[in-house]
């Protein structure tokens, strides 16, 4: 796999990585880039992972980052995450104008002065009852295995791994697998978590509309997890791609962590 820092594609570079921040600043300066679109995921991205999601934060130093990106002329900022959009919203703290595609790309809002303008998921019956379904079987899975516990969705079940012995996990993530291919529509495998929908959904899909209404000559990408290469995969050479932290990428950058991250996309913003 394409990794820009060559030798090994699993090491993390340090922070302040010389080709991604003049990649920045050259994409800063340049008018042919715009609309420029700035699509980040969230947790791992912008938030450190936690142990309880709720917990999850963007960093202090990534509020005022995004708010600058925001206003800069040309650039349209959006967070393209696998929270379900309300969640995402109460996490994110960002501001006016930003748009939020959440739930993998299954649902999508902007952000107002007066809350979200949305696009409502309207489930079918035979969904929402293959939801209800997927949600019991779910809560069984994690029934009698320390730390394994689920998480609802509008259109999706999640069964998370990450406070459970290696043991339960495995086992855990195994059974999730095997009901999400029995009974959902999608299965996302990522950390620590199996995401279970029933409807067909992906951030490279969402992207790549997005990026169409919008208009956007480039597009900067950042993501963590496994579930960020379909939108890394949606992009074209033109287009700048970041990998948060360690793991197989077609990411062209890679930044350790998500403070990494922020600080160089400080260099995006004018000065
Ligand atoms: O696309 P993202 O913004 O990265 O969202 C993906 C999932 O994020 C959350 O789970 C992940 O973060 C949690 C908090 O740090 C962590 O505990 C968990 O292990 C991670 O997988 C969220 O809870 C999921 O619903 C999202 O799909």
């Amino acid at each position: 796999m394409a990794d820009h820092f060559g030798a090994d594609p699993l090491a993390a570079e340090p922070l302040g990585a010389e080709p991604l921040e003049a990649a920045l600043v050259a994409l800063a300066q340049d008018d042919r880039a715009r609309p420029l679109l700035v699509a980040l995921d969230f947790d791992g991205t912008l938030a450190p992972l936690q142990d309880d999601p709720s917990q999850s934060r963007i960093l202090p130093a990534g509020v005022v980052t995004l708010r600058a990106l925001a206003a800069a002329d040309g650039v349209a900022l959006a967070l393209v995450s696998g929270r379900a959009l309300h969640d995402l919203h109460q996490l994110a703290e960002v501001p006016e104008g930003t748009y939020l595609i959440g739930s993998h790309g299954a649902e999508r809002a902007r952000v107002t002065r007066h809350g979200l303008d949305r696009d409502v998921v309207r489930l079918t019956d035979a969904q929402a009852d293959r939801l209800a379904e997927l949600g019991a079987q779910a809560l069984a899975i994690a029934r009698g295995r320390d730390g394994v516990w689920v998480e609802t969705k509008p259109t999706a079940v999640v069964v998370h791994t990450r406070l459970a012995e290696r043991p339960d996990a495995s086992a855990a993530e195994t059974a999730a697998l095997d009901l999400g291919a029995r009974l959902g529509t999608n299965v996302l495998h990522g950390k620590d978590v199996v995401e279970i929908s029933v409807l067909h959904a992906s951030k490279g899909e969402a992207l790549r509309a997005l990026r169409d209404e919008l208009g956007s000559r480039v597009v900067v990408c950042a993501g963590d997890d496994v579930t960020d290469e379909h939108a890394f995969d949606a992009l074209g050479p033109d287009d700048l791609t970041i990998k948060v932290g360690p793991g197989p990428t077609s990411a062209r950058y890679r930044v350790p962590d998500p403070a990494s991250l922020v600080h160089a996309l400080t260099t995006l913003t004018p000065r």
